[in-house]
């Protein structure tokens, strides 16, 4: 049976009741902003494979998003979230209003994401991994979570949150859970419903070019190919594309790498990315 609760008073009180034998195994959380997909459902399997006792949060997160961003017009579909939480045999759902989350509003202390948020996606909107890292914080304590589980779509993201429960000793594991993508390739996002038919064809361009690059072993040839691909699709408005090292530094000379890449397509801001292996001419 999965318990849903909007108030951290009820999350604290469901916490509380949590039966030990399931509790033993941790506590688990999957954070999301819902409009639930198959991407999101991964992370509870996997989750539930490891613990007993899956959380999943539902909040659509003021803070981290810009004054032109999409926080208004984000899906909101909380019913068909719990339907999909249901099925997916979350212990426990916790959808709190944004009071409850920052019960003297908007916080004036909030955590700096450092150089690494100052790169790809922290470059092209300011703001958005200080206030995603103030709610990842909240939202680990305040679930008592001993692992959560975050996608590596959102690789930048996940690396982040690693990152900072590790230099803020905040004692959670963190997993991260590789892609889901539609059988064309195109990467699972709640932003998706956003495409008209012709954008979505034009934002395949996006997983195509990841992977055309990624066929590659030389970083030049890996960013030219994907270059070539992006190019070549006028509905693609690019951001970036990024070659970095595994951990979204230097780029090493042979190796696993990471290619990223962020775009819009039409007034749709998606992101995508894929692990590299480059090798060394010889
Ligand atoms: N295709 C996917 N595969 C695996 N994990 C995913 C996928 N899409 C999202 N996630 C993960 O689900 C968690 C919640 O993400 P979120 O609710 O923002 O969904 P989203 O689809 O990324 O939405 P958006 O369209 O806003 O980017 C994050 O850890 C995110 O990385
Ligand atoms: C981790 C998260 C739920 C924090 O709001 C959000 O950034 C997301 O959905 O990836
Ligand atoms: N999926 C990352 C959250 C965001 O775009 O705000």
């Amino acid at each position: 049976m999965t318990q849903v609760v909007h108030t951290r008073d009820e999350l604290a009180a469901a916490l509380d009741k949590a039966p030990l034998d399931q509790a033993a195994s941790g506590i688990a959380v999957v954070m999301t902003m819902g409009a639930l997909h198959d991407g999101h459902r991964e992370l509870i399997r996997v989750a539930r494979q490891s613990s007993a006792f899956v959380v999943v949060t539902i909040f659509v997160n003021p803070l981290q998003f810009g004054p032109n961003e999409d926080f208004e017009k984000y899906p909101r579909t909380l019913a068909e979230d719990l339907e999909a939480c249901r099925a997916e045999g979350a212990a426990l759902v916790f959808a709190p209003s944004r009071d409850d989350v920052y019960p003297g509003g908007p916080p004036s202390i909030t955590m700096n994401p450092g150089p690494l948020g100052a790169i790809l996606d922290g470059a092209s909107r300011p703001g958005h991994f200080a206030g995603m890292l103030t709610v990842v914080e909240k939202l680990l304590r305040l679930t008592r979570a001993e692992v959560a589980y975050f996608g590596e779509k959102d690789f930048q993201q996940l690396a982040l949150i690693s990152r900072m429960v590790v230099d803020l000793e905040l004692g959670v594991r963190i997993v991260g859970v590789p892609t889901v993508r539609e059988k064309d390739g195109l990467a699972l996002s709640s932003r998706n419903r956003f495409l008209s038919p012709e954008e979505r064809r034009s934002a395949l361009a996006l997983s195509r070019a990841l992977r055309e690059g990624a066929a590659h072993g030389d970083p030049e040839a890996v960013l030219a190919a994907a270059h070539k691909i992006l190019s070549e699709e006028p509905g693609v408005r690019l951001d970036y594309l990024e070659l970095t090292g595994p951990d979204l530094g230097a780029v090493p000379d042979d190796g696993p790498a990471r290619l990223l890449v962020a775009a819009k397509v039409g007034t749709t801001r998606l992101i995508d990315n894929v692990p590299i292996a480059l090798r060394k001419a010889v």
